[in-house]
Order: structure tokens, then C-alpha cells, then sequence
């Protein structure tokens, strides 16, 4: 097998209580591992407040890591970037997706600039001099690829949709050319045919790119959906692991059965996935 993507290594994560409280220290995490390969799509699933999140965010450099080690393609990225150069170059490889949209676009920069940004913002980091019209046409051929018409390109974010917003903030990630692109909830905001059609699109563009997804969710029957492989946390722990078909087949571990009830009948199948890549 290849080398991975992502290593991450005995990570923990405590928020200290703040100064002059009373409350206790939070360990988010504590001594996660896992491994994200080319060309997979990773899930960490678990409940609100399980440590999903603040793993995602350790990887990317959002947040400082207490102990423990990130690996992106082979370099230490344990510790927080030091300068705005070194976090866009983290940024190339590892693109951050949010869960809301509308709060993660700028309301004031029109689509098409979105994506076109992004790009000139990656060309220059590696010493490359696009043309303004060679960064509009690959930034109209991102918004295609994206399923969005090219009459998007002047719109603003608030005259899209939820599901559109959502493209638009995946077309902005793509832009970047990353390998890895964490989705943090990407589709827990939006209705349940919307969420197909997003997931319908990241697995187009998965099969036309080199890009593995880390997919985090609390939901899953979008983790059934999508994944390959899925991590299971509870209370900052990895509790189970495994092929994600196989571990919702056959859940054992009481926690990751506890969740599988608690998924609405109607809709699940553990074969939708099989559907979706048919
Ligand atoms: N900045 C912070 N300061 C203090 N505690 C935090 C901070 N961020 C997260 N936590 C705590 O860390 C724990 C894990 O939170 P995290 O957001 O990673 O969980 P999650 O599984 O992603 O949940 P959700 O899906 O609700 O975001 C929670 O107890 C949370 O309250």
C-alpha cells in the first residue's frame, strides 16, 4: 500500500479552564491515532462533543497540539504554522470545508472571485504568473465541475441556496489543488435530497481527482454513503474502527451499535453505497 496521506500519532488535545474559574480542564482528544491513504475517504464519526472536530482542526493548524504528532505527506506538521507563507502551504494540501457556508463565504465577494482568489493565492505560493484571463477560465472550469452554471460566476452568496453555497465553498477548495480535503459536517445543514446530490458530487469529483477526503460526521447514514474506512470517537477516544460497510453491517463495539440505532429507519440501507457507486 502506499504511503499515507495523513499520519496522525498519539494526539491529545486539553483546553485548559479559563484563568480564574473554577471549572476543570477539557481533554478533547486523547491518544488518537489513524491513517488517511491516497485516494480514500475517511470518517470520524461520534456524537456532538466527542473530539471530532478538534482532530480535524489539529491536522489543519487551527488549533495547537497538546502531545502527540500530525504527518502530512511525509512532513512534521505537529506544531502550529509560524507565518502566513507556511499556513497557506499547509492550505495546499489540506483544504478545510465547514459546515455552514453562508458564515465561511465572504457576503460581499461575488462567486466567481471566491474561486479566483484561491487560485492566484496558490499560483503565487508556487512561484507560478497566470494571466487574469487563464485564472478566470480555470475558475469557470471549477464552478462547471462543480455543477454550477457559469451564470453564478457575478452572483453573490446570498443569492444561492444552501446546496449552492455548499459547492461554491468546495469549488474554493479545489481551486487550491489540494490532496486532502477535511469536510467538517459539510452536509448536516442542508435537506436530505440536497445532502445527496453534495455527496453524489464529492464522489465525481474523488473519481476525477488524486484527493482523500477526511469526512466528519455525526451522521451515519452519510458516512455509509460515502466512506471507505471510518474512525469511531467517544468522549476524545478512538472506541472502533474499520471498513465502514463492514463495521454498520456488523456493528459490535456497544458504542458504535448504540449509534447505528439511533439512525432514522427509513432511508437507511447498508447497501445505499453500493447503489450510489452503480
Ligand atoms: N476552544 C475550546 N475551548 C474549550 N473547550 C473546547 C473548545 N473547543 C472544543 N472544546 C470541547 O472539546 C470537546 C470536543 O469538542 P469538538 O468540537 O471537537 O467535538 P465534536 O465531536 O466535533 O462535536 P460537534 O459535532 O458538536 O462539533 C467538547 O467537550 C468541547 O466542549
Amino acid at each position: 500500500m502506499s504511503a499515507p496521506i495523513i499520519t496522525v500519532t498519539d494526539l491529545r488535545k486539553v483546553f485548559a479552564a479559563p484563568r480564574g474559574s473554577k471549572g476543570e480542564d477539557v481533554v478533547a482528544v486523547d491518544g488518537v491515532s489513524f491513517e488517511l491513504h491516497p485516494d480514500e475517504c475517511l470518517a470520524i464519526v461520534g456524537e456532538s462533543g466527542s473530539g471530532k472536530t478538534t482532530v480535524a482542526r489539529m491536522i489543519v493548524g487551527l488549533e495547537t497540539v497538546t502531545s502527540g504528532t500530525v504527518t502530512v505527506l511525509g512532513a512534521d506538521r505537529t506544531a502550529a504554522p509560524r507565518s502566513l507563507a507556511a499556513r497557506r502551504e499547509r492550505a495546499r494540501e489540506v483544504q478545510y470545508v465547514f459546515q455552514d457556508p453562508y458564515s465561511s463565504l465572504n457576503g460581499r465577494q461575488r462567486i466567481g472571485e471566491v474561486i479566483m482568489s484561491n487560485l492566484r493565492l496558490h499560483a503565487k505560493a508556487v512561484g507560478a504568473r497566470p494571466t487574469e484571463g487563464t485564472v478566470k477560465q480555470r475558475a469557470q472550469g471549477i464552478l462547471d465541475s462543480v455543477g454550477l452554471p457559469q451564470r453564478f460566476f457575478d452572483r453573490l452568496p446570498r443569492e444561492l441556496s444552501g446546496g449552492q453555497r455548499q459547492r461554491v465553498a468546495i469549488a474554493r477548495a479545489l481551486a487550491a489543488d489540494p490532496k486532502v480535503i477535511v469536510l467538517d459536517e459539510a452536509v448536516a445543514a442542508l435537506d436530505v435530497s440536497i445532502q445527496a446530490q453534495i455527496l453524489n458530487l464529492l464522489a465525481d469529483i474523488k473519481a476525477e481527482r488524486q484527493v482523500s477526503y477526511l469526512f466528519i460526521s455525526h451522521d451515519l447514514a452519510v458516512v455509509n454513503q460515502i466512506s471507505d474506512r471510518m474512525v469511531v470517537m467517544e468522549n476524545g477516544v478512538i472506541v472502533d474502527h474499520g471498513a465502514t460497510a463492514e463495521l454498520l453491517a456488523h456493528p459490535t463495539h456497544p458504542y458504535t451499535r448504540s449509534l447505528r440505532a439511533a439512525v432514522p429507519g427509513p432511508g437507511w440501507k447498508p447497501t445505499r453505497r453500493e447503489k450510489l457507486a452503480s
